[in-house]
């Protein structure tokens, strides 16, 4: 764990966890986007101080308003991922089409594509509630010394090598995993050092939270409403505590530390859902797996899902094992 170095004044942070499993490359990727996400959460502070709220004045691919600091944050993580020379390319939510990443000897071969969240939760930037970023790393599959393709990025979440969030918190927090558990890293903004604040992080056996936008409900599947109904019964362990702060990163941190279920369904408004899958769904999966909870689309294991386009939407629900699996139990009961 850390050390005091007293000569420094500072903390030797030893990076346990995550590297002892990934790769010099891997690792050299996700120091990457640590570096980023400080960059990132140094604006995210001064939010109020400098232009940076509100509009971007244009929209992306998906038809939502650009805020300020979606764009900023996608420059930040595409230049900083981009000078690294370690990827061959990048997708985010904030980008039409995948970017190629040629390398500096121009020979496409780098390993790793990335795609991403840069800014996940941006209703709640202009009102000061916690953001963030997502991750999910890959190994390309088509042959190394050519430009990527769209096959490289619609590859089933169960092929990741690495995903993670940020959260941008009353701390700033990195969880990643790497495939052999989850790690939670806590920065230290004055001295710019992460510290292995959550090891191996697990959900708890049980949780007693649940997290939806019930403003939805009369736009929910059946199966939705009936779980909700479930959950404010007075049965049991039950009423759950309803939380919802309208950032997934968020939701789902709160739920790994206390237990919980996260559940974005779809609606008549979203029939696929909202939450993208292979930058949201697909990285937020693989964590919620490795810290021994579930996420499907409400019938179906996320990570299993074949992808057919960049930015398609799925359901969403993740969270404890035995909450996610009760809510599978009411949608298969409604069909
Ligand atoms: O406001 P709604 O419809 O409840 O949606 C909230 C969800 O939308 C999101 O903000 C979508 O992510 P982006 O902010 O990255 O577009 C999630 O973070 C959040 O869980
Ligand atoms: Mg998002
Ligand atoms: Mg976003």
């Amino acid at each position: 764990m850390a050390k005091i170095n007293q000569s420094l004044g500072e903390f030797i942070i030893e990076n346990q966890g995550e590297f002892k499993y990934s790769s010099g490359e891997l690792s050299r990727l996700i120091n990457s986007i640590r570096l980023a996400a400080k960059v990132v959460n140094h604006k995210v502070n001064k939010a109020g101080l400098v232009d940076i709220l509100g509009t971007a004045g244009n929209s992306n691919v998906q038809g939502e308003d650009q805020q300020k600091l979606d764009v900023f944050a996608n420059e930040v993580f595409i230049n900083t991922l981009t000078n690294r020379e370690i990827v061959c390319g990048i997708a985010s939510e904030e980008e039409d089409d995948f970017i190629t990443i040629k390398g500096r000897n121009e020979k496409n071969d780098n390993k790793y594509v990335v795609l991403m969240d840069p800014l996940d939760g941006s209703s709640n930037i202009d009102v000061n509630v916690s953001v963030g970023t997502i991750f999910s790393i890959f190994r390309r599959i088509t042959p190394s010394g050519t430009p990527v393709t769209i096959d490289d990025f619609l590859q089933p979440g169960v092929n990741q090598v690495a995903a993670g969030y940020i959260v941008y918190g009353t701390s700033t927090m990195i969880v990643y995993t790497t495939g052999h558990g989850v790690n939670g890293f806590t920065l230290n903004p004055s001295i710019g050092t992460y510290y292995l604040s959550h090891p191996n992080m697990k959900f708890p056996e049980d949780g007693h939270i649940y997290s939806v936008n019930e403003g939805n409900y009369v736009h929910f599947p059946q199966g939705v409403k009936d779980y909700i109904k479930y959950c404010q019964k007075e049965e049991d362990d039950r009423p759950y505590t309803s939380r919802y702060i309208g950032s997934l990163v968020s939701d789902f941190h709160r739920n790994m530390i206390k237990g919980g279920i996260y559940i974005y369904p779809s609606t008549s408004k979203d029939p696929k859902g909202k939450l993208r899958l292979l930058y949201e769904c697909n990285p937020m999966a693989m964590i919620a797996e490795q810290a021994g909870g579930k996420a499907s689309n409400g019938f179906q294991r996320i990570l299993e899902i074949q992808p057919t386009t960049l930015h398609q939407r799925v359901p969403f629900f993740s969270g404890n094992t035995n909450m996610v699996e009760k809510a599978e139990e009411f949608m298969s009961n409604a069909k």
